[in-house]
């Protein structure tokens, strides 16, 4: 389904305070429809916040939010996106393949589970229960639950951390396959050659407000790599 606006995700003057921390701050940032957009920020910037203030998670204390024009966590919206979140620990004792087959039973058209299943080499662990994956196992499991039921937005928190290289490129692949069919992406990351490989548009945010945006080309001009921009305009917890 085709969102009606020209925007997958539109974010404005977006305030949250947790523990008396404004930990997003005014941030607005758009996401196009059918682009894949990177949100890179350091440790603590709020982008897992973001995530759950567009999934209808947190409310926010001031600003908008609209996800496929409309508000965060309305029946019709929830139906239209997938999420996979930084941890899913209500998970623990089901088979991986089982609960892709419960998600999908949720959705009207959804994609076809043993395919998904195949694709994401999953295979060979679906029958384990969740809790006994390996990180990177369960990270799989989390990204195929995001994308069973045909999003038009898909918000991946973190999608190939704890990955080995065959399943980061795999990801990727899928990634790029599901822009191409026309689905909306927003994806946080620390891999600077994620977003590189990846994104039509990278914003970066730094303790709740937005450091730079553009296209990799964009924020790259002067010869400057990505993780250059990211060191430059964004500040680290250590050092
Ligand atoms: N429930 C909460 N109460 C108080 N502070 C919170 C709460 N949840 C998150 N925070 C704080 O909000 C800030 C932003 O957290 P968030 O998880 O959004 O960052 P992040 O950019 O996703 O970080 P990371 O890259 O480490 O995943 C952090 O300083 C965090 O400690």
């Amino acid at each position: 389904m085709a969102s009606p606006t020209a925007f997958a995700l539109q974010v404005r003057d977006l305030t949250v305070r947790l523990g008396g921390t404004a930990v997003l701050d005014a941030l607005s940032l758009t996401a196009a429809d059918g682009a894949l957009t990177a949100v890179l920020g350091p440790n603590g910037a709020g982008k897992t916040t973001l995530v759950r203030c567009c999934t209808g998670l947190v409310r926010p204390d001031a600003g908008e939010v609209a996800v496929l024009g409309r508000a965060p966590g309305s029946p019709d919206v929830t139906a239209a996106i997938g999420v996979m979140p930084q941890s899913t620990g209500a998970w623990s004792g089901i088979r991986a393949v089982e609960l892709l087959r419960y998600l999908a039973s949720l959705y009207a058209h959804p994609l076809d589970v043993d395919a998904l299943v195949a694709r994401l080499g999953i295979g060979a662990y679906a029958r384990t229960p969740y809790r006994r994956l390996s990180g990177g196992q369960q990270q799989a499991v989390n990204l195929a639950g995001a994308l069973v039921g045909r999003p038009s937005l898909v918000f991946l928190d973190e999608p190939t951390a704890g990955m080995d290289p065959h399943a980061r490129r795999a990801t990727w692949e899928l990634l790029r396959e599901l822009r191409a069919a026309g689905a909306s992406v927003v994806l946080t990351t620390h891999a600077m050659d994620e977003a590189e490989a990846l994104a039509d548009q990278v914003w970066m945010i730094d303790r709740g407000r937005v450091a730079a945006s553009g296209t990799v080309a964009e924020l790259t001009t002067g010869g400057q790599t990505l993780e250059d921009v990211f060191l430059t305009r964004t500040h680290g917890v250590v050092g």
